[in-house]
């Protein structure tokens, strides 16, 4: 069985295209899922519906993987109830974006076959029940613990089945990176302006921001070895995703408006840590978290 923690937009969108009667969900520790199956109604790609009942997991001995599909800060607490409880030997795919999270996981449990995945498909959920496949892209997986390396080649075969386009990626952290940069350089900007991807770049907190934002990120990345782009290559790939993304509501938009904790701490957040290590200063990371935190609720 294939076990999915976070029934969110993300987990919902692998349960449903995973092999039915092969996946259920974890429930919360805490609560009683009332019901012995979580239904909704699943919208591909392609726009075609159908209605989905998906059982919650009976016992954790059934599981030969599982898919962490929480929100990078309910990832450490959330694994903590079921690490003790499911073997050993079962993989771990962690699916958060930004970083610091897969790092705590990986910290807390190194003798646990810990993967991360990075990917670009994109699952929104309009109302509690119905889940959008709302853009499909791709997916790379790799491990994060030495024990996770003779299970890469099975875990992507099994999320291969989903018919999603996966790869085994070795060199996992500067995938994770890439995908920061972009959250890095648009999310903070849409939910402190308020406004969908593409709108950011013409803004004037977003010019006076940028380049400084990007030099950042430069410094840090060659600091820790992850590749040597430059300040201006940043910028560029920041910008293609957010001219590509124009009409998107960013994932910390959205948690903003639906009064949710965003993942900035884990983004910009996560930069701000780095750089206080590294000795490197960060003002414009620091300032982009302490604005998106000043507009979350918690
Ligand atoms: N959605 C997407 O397209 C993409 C998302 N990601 C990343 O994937 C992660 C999940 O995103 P997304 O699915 O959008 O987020 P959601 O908020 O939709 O889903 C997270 C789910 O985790 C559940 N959860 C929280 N704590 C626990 C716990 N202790 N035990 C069990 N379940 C728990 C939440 O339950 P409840 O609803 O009750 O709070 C919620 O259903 C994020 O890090 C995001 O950045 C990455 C790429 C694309
Ligand atoms: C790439 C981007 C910015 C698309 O909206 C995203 O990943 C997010 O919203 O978190």
């Amino acid at each position: 069985m294939i076990g999915i923690l976070g029934a969110g937009s993300l987990g919902r969108l692998w349960a449903a295209l995973l092999p039915q009667g092969q996946v259920a969900f974890l429930p919360r520790p805490d609560a009683d899922p009332g019901a012995a199956t979580l239904s909704y109604t699943f919208e591909s790609i392609r726009g075609s519906h159908r209605t989905l009942a998906l059982p919650w997991l009976q016992s954790p001995d059934d599981l030969s993987l599982l898919l962490v599909t929480t929100k990078a800060g309910d990832t450490l607490n959330a694994l903590q109830h079921w690490l003790a409880r499911i073997p050993a030997s079962v993989p771990i795919v962690l699916f958060q974006n930004g970083l610091g999270s897969q790092q705590a996981v990986a910290n807390a449990w190194p003798e646990h076959p810990i993967l991360a995945a990075s990917t670009t498909e994109g699952a929104n959920r309009p109302e509690p029940n119905r889940v959008v496949h709302a853009g499909t892209g791709e997916t790379w997986v790799g491990p994060l613990t030495p024990a996770a390396r003779p299970k890469l080649a099975g875990v992507v075969s099994q999320l291969a089945t989903t018919g999603l386009v996966v790869h085994a990626e070795d060199q996992i952290l500067p995938r994770l990176w890439q995908k920061l940069v972009v959250n890095a350089g648009i999310n903070p900007f849409t939910a402190i302006l308020d406004c969908p991807n593409g709108d950011i770049l013409a803004n004037d907190f977003f010019l006076s921001h940028i380049n400084p934002l990007c030099n950042e990120i430069a410094g840090l990345m060659a600091a820790e070895g992850i590749g040597n782009p430059t300040p201006e290559e940043l910028r560029q790939r920041i910008e293609t995703v957010a001219r590509n993304t124009a009409r998107n509501t960013s994932s910390m938009r959205g948690d903003i408006l639906n009064g949710r904790r965003t993942e900035i701490d884990f983004i910009n957040g996560y930069l701000v840590q780095l750089g206080e290590r590294l000795d490197i200063p960060t003002p414009v990371n620091q300032l982009l978290t302490d604005r998106v935190k000043q507009l979350s609720p918690h």
